[in-house]
């Protein structure tokens, strides 16, 4: 165990992770150049070669010191996203070491600032580096500041890198083998192996990717799952470079796949511990969670007939992301569809974007919502996560809604309107603290108010600046009401919405006039309402079309004429008839749109 390194690497998205990765591979030749492509570790047809699939971004790397001795260091993969601080949170607990690579022509941002807290809450050691040191706008001594200020670790004698360009590369490993930590552990106790992550491969099921702590796991061990109590026989064991190569066995301190035959992701739940059945560890390794949707949203096949088709897309789907959950589900305005259940508004829009693209589903989404806690005057609690099921209201005694904490990390020129944009979004300052040239902004914030729109306003008042980090705090009480939508009288279960009482009626007002613009014309009047209970707070009309529209404006050019014609066509297939109404796949996000007073 002496001569293993366990680490892996934090950066914000476009710091230079991926491209540092494939240097250190290079480096250690775990492929030969001509294996490698564009990005190595991301690429399809690798994977391909290695016969079983690779998710992640992990490789056992061999690498002669200068001191003369042969390290095994393990990378492991870290996903880069708010949405799965969960799997970083793993990721980390398997490593002694974590890279953290900054853009020396950006500094720190609040995203790794996240990740590098729980790496040292989890005793991790952070090795600081900086990347893109080629750039004419590198600033490596502001950089060399704001790590220390704001991540608290030394950086004044941190690696200076191009991965691009494959400077530092060396330098790099050094630092991993000097500052690294050698894994600890009981070689000789009973298993006890970390999932780190798992996902579904076709032809042997599931693969995991395992840190072992303690003992040794061989193929035709009969594992046991800690968290299930589930059984299976070992297959197979190996480690990634990232090619698979099988191995006899696995380790104390090491990191390697395991396959053992099992069909379902849900049995091999990221941070479980994997023992043996005899002898089996009597304690689990700490950490481990079930992890909860966050988000819901309807998603409804724009033909009704296609019901089955996007179950089973939806299936397919699951068996690699068991974080994605989903229920039939009936609207009276949109039929047959699912209520869908996702860790954030990234994993939504990926979910979705997948069941377009490679399963070619034509899909109305609803607006995303959160899971609110409804205590009833009887005294019991429900789930509601569709606000269409909200409970009469007579029989409610109070709703309460899920409040994150959210770190954002701000230059001090945007602090003013970040801070107007959190008090918007109805947040509570908890903390606000300066770190060189930026300022870190700690809100207690309303998870609705969040998966709206808040990133992208945080973006757009920060001119892109601003970074955010956020964790579930509590189900917290506050005054709470259903807001419906009727067009032409019915009301649309799809379009009904929770929001504070205090902005319903400006809310209701400025969907309504945002569907107004939306609807297009029909023959006929359409009355849009907004209503609080029975009370109607707003009504728009979309006025009936007239029969020469299309004449008058394009009168004479056909081939223009051509083209708005074919464009509705395109878009009729995201319209969907509620009553003898066409709402467009627009109109049911229009909240999305609505802006803040
Ligand atoms: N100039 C310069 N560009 C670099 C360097 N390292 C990476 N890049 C570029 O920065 C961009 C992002 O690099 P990636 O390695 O994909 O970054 P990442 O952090 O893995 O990004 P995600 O995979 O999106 O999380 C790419 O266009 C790289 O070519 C460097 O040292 N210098």
């Amino acid at each position: 165990m002496k001569h293993i390194r366990n680490f892996s690497i934090i950066a914000h998205i476009d710091h230079g992770k991926s491209t540092l990765a494939d240097r250190f591979i290079q480096f250690c030749g775990g492929l030969e150049a001509r294996e490698m492509s564009e990005q190595v570790l991301d690429s399809m047809d690798i994977e391909k070669e290695r016969g079983i699939t690779i998710k992640a971004q992990t490789a056992a790397l061999t690498y002669k010191a200068r001191d003369g001795q042969v390290y095994n260091l393990n990378l492991i993969d870290t996903p880069g996203h708010v949405d799965f601080s969960y799997e970083v949170s793993r990721s980390l607990a398997a490593c002694e070491g974590a890279l953290l690579v900054v853009d020396a022509s950006q500094g720190v941002e609040a995203q790794t600032v996240a990740n590098c807290y729980t790496a040292i809450e989890q005793g991790v050691e952070v090795v600081a580096v900086l990347n893109k040191i080629d750039l004419p706008a590198a600033e490596p001594e502001r950089v060399i500041q704001e790590i220390e200020d704001i991540v608290g670790i030394e950086a004044t004698d941190a690696v200076r890198a191009s991965a691009k360009n494959g400077i530092g590369i060396e330098d790099i490993l050094e630092e991993v083998v000097r500052r690294v930590p050698a894994p600890v552990g009981n070689p000789d106790g009973p298993l006890k192996a970390l999932i780190i992550d798992s996902w579904f491969d076709n032809y042997v099921g599931v693969i995991m990717l395992v840190r072992v702590v303690d003992g040794e796991l061989r193929p035709k061990d009969k594992i046991l799952f800690m968290s299930t109590k589930a059984q299976h026989l070992c297959e197979q064991v190996g480690v990634f470079t990232p090619k698979s190569i099988q191995r006899d066995v696995l380790r104390a301190g090491e990191v390697g796949f395991v396959i053992a035959g099992i069909k379902e992701l849900a049995s091999a739940k990221v941070g479980d511990t994997v023992t043996l059945v005899k002898p089996a560890a009597e304690e689990p390794l700490p950490g481990f969670k079930e992890v909860k949707s966050q988000v819901f949203a309807g998603l409804y096949p724009v033909e009704s007939h296609d019901f089955e088709a996007l179950r089973e897309s939806l299936e397919k789907l699951q068996l690699n992301d068991a974080s994605l959950h989903f229920e039939p589900e009936v609207s009276q305005a949109l039929g047959f569809g699912f209520r869908c259940g996702f860790l954030g508004l990234l994993h939504l829009e990926i979910v979705q974007e997948r069941l377009e693209r490679e399963f070619d589903m034509d899909l109305i989404t609803t607006a995303p919502t959160v899971v609110y806690e409804v205590l009833m005057k009887d005294g019991t609690v429900v789930e509601v996560e569709n606000p269409s099921k909200l409970p009469d209201p007579g029989k409610v005694e109070e709703i309460r809604e899920p409040i994150i904490t959210s770190t954002i990390l701000v230059p001090q020129d945007y602090v003013g309107a970040v801070m107007t944009l959190c008090n918007q979004k109805r947040g509570a300052q908890r903390n606000m603290q300066y770190m060189g040239r930026q300022v870190m902004l700690t809100y207690d914030l309303p998870m609705a108010e969040v998966v709206m729109d808040f990133f992208d306003k945080l973006k757009s008042v920060s001119r892109g600046y601003a970074s955010l980090d956020y964790d579930f705090k509590e189900f917290r009480a506050d005054d709470l009401v259903k807001l419906d939508v009727l067009v032409n009288g019915e009301r649309v279960d799809a379009l009904s919405l929770i929001v504070h009482r205090a902005s319903s009626v400006y809310r209701g007002r400025e969907l309504v006039s945002k569907m107004r613009e939306l609807i297009p014309r029909q023959m006929f009047d359409i009355a849009i309402q907004a209503a609080i209970g029975a009370h109607i707070i707003a009504r728009e009309t979309v006025k009936a079309m007239r029969k020469d529209v299309l004449a008058k404006c394009y009168g004479g050019d056909i081939t223009r004429k051509k083209k708005l014609l074919e464009k509705q066509k395109a878009g009729k297939k995201r319209m969907k008839q509620v009553g003898n109404v066409e709402i467009p796949q627009e109109a049911f996000l229009a909240i999305l749109q609505v802006s803040d007073k």
